[in-house]
C-alpha cells in the first residue's frame, strides 16, 4: 500500500524528455537510484516517487490524482486536455512551471513540389498528425473544413504514401521535414516541457515539500542562465569598466597583492559575457577575464 504521504512525481521513462527530467530532479536535491528497469523509483532522502512513463500517459495520471506532478510537453498535456474534454472527463491541472527544455513545434507540413501555399489550399483536404485536437481546434478557429489522419509516429511518411495531403507534426530543428521531402507552413503551437500540478493535492505534508521545490526550481533555473565574472581592472578606469559589465548588480572590489593601481572585480550576472564587451573590457585595460557557470545561487 503506497504512503499517502509520499509526493508522486510521474516522468518520461525513455525518450527526448526522460534524461532532462531525471537531471532536474537531481539538481533539484532529489537522491533516485534510477537503475533502468524500475518504473518506480523511490528517493532516498525525501518523501517522493517517481512514477516512469509514456509521455502520453502523464496528463491524465495527473488530472486523475494518481500522480501529484508531473513533467510533460505542452503538446502532450493540450492533446490530453483537448481528448478528455471531449469524453467529459476531467481536464484540470496547475501549470506550475514551463521548464528550458523540450523545445519544439507543432507545425503544417506538405510536399515542397507545392510551393508555398495559403491556407485556404488546406479546405478539403486530409492531414495526418499525431495531434487530431490540437489540429481539429486549429482548423476550426480558422475556419477551415479539412479532415485530420490519426498516426502515432513517422507521420512525415503520409503524404508520399497518400494517406493524406499534408501534416501536422512536431519540429525542432526541420531536418526530418527536410528529409522527407516536406516544406514547413505555419506553426500552430509552441510547446516546450512543463510541470504540471494535480489541484486537487490538499496533503499539507505534499504541499509543504513542493514549497520547498518551487524555490529551488527558481533558483536552478537563475544559476542556470547566471554567470560568475571576474577581472582585473585599472583602479583609475574603474567606472568605466564597471559600465561595460552586464547586468545591474555592483561588482565586488578586492585589493590585488603588490600593487595598488589594480583591484580585482567579482559579479554574478544574470546573462553572459559576449565577446564584443570581453573585447570593449580589454580596451578599458581589463586583464584576466573570466566567465564561469553557475552551479546553485538564492538570493
Ligand atoms: N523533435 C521533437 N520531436 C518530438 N518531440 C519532441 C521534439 N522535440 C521536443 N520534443 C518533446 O519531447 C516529447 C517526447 O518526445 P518523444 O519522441 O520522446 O515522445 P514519444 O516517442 O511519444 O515517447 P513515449 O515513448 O514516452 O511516448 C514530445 O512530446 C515533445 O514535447
Ligand atoms: O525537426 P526534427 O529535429 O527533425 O524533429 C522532428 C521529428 O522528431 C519527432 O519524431 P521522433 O524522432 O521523436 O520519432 P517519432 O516520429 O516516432 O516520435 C517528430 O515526430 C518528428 O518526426
Ligand atoms: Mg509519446
Amino acid at each position: 500500500m503506497s504512503d499517502n504521504n509520499r509526493l508522486r512525481i510521474a516522468i518520461q521513462k525513455s525518450g527526448r524528455l526522460s534524461k532532462d527530467c531525471q537531471d532536474l530532479l537531481k539538481q533539484l536535491g532529489v537522491k533516485l537510484n534510477l537503475r533502468e528497469q524500475r518504473l518506480i523509483a523511490h528517493a532516498t532522502n525525501m518523501p517522493i516517487d517517481v512514477l516512469r512513463v509514456r509521455d502520453d500517459d502523464i496528463p491524465g495520471l495527473v488530472m486523475d490524482g494518481v500522480c501529484d506532478l508531473g513533467i510533460v510537453g505542452e503538446n502532450v498535456l493540450v492533446e490530453s486536455q483537448a481528448e478528455r474534454a471531449a469524453q467529459s472527463l476531467n481536464a484540470e491541472v496547475t501549470k506550475l512551471a514551463k521548464l528550458d527544455f523540450g523545445y519544439c513545434r507543432l507545425a503544417l507540413a506538405w510536399p515542397q513540389e507545392l510551393g508555398q501555399l495559403p491556407l485556404s489550399w488546406f479546405e478539403g483536404k486530409k492531414i495526418a498528425t499525431t495531434y487530431p485536437e490540437i489540429l481539429k481546434q486549429y482548423l476550426k478557429n480558422q475556419g477551415i473544413n479539412a479532415s485530420t489522419v490519426l498516426l502515432s509516429g513517422s507521420v512525415e511518411v503520409a503524404p508520399r504514401a497518400g494517406l493524406a495531403d499534408a501534416i501536422c507534426d512536431l519540429v525542432s530543428t526541420g531536418a526530418t521535414l527536410e528529409a522527407n521531402g516536406l516544406l514547413q507552413g505555419e506553426t500552430i503551437l509552441e510547446s516546450n516541457a512543463c510541470l504540471i500540478q494535480n489541484p486537487s493535492m490538499d496533503n499539507q505534508q505534499k504541499q509543504a515539500l513542493l514549497d520547498t521545490l518551487l524555490p529551488r526550481l527558481k533558483a536552478v533555473r537563475q544559476a542556470k542562465e547566471s554567470k560568475y565574472i571576474m577581472l582585473h581592472a585599472p583602479k583609475a578606469g574603474l567606472d568605466e569598466i564597471c559600465e561595460l559589465l552586464p547586468g545591474t548588480g555592483k561588482p565586488t572590489v578586492l585589493s590585488l597583492a603588490g600593487t595598488d593601481d589594480l583591484v580585482a572585480l567579482h559579479m554574478v550576472s544574470s546573462e553572459t559575457l559576449f565577446w564584443e564587451t570581453m573585447e570593449a573590457l580589454k580596451e578599458k585595460g581589463a586583464s584576466s577575464i573570466l566567465v564561469m557557470p553557475i552551479e546553485k545561487m538564492m538570493e
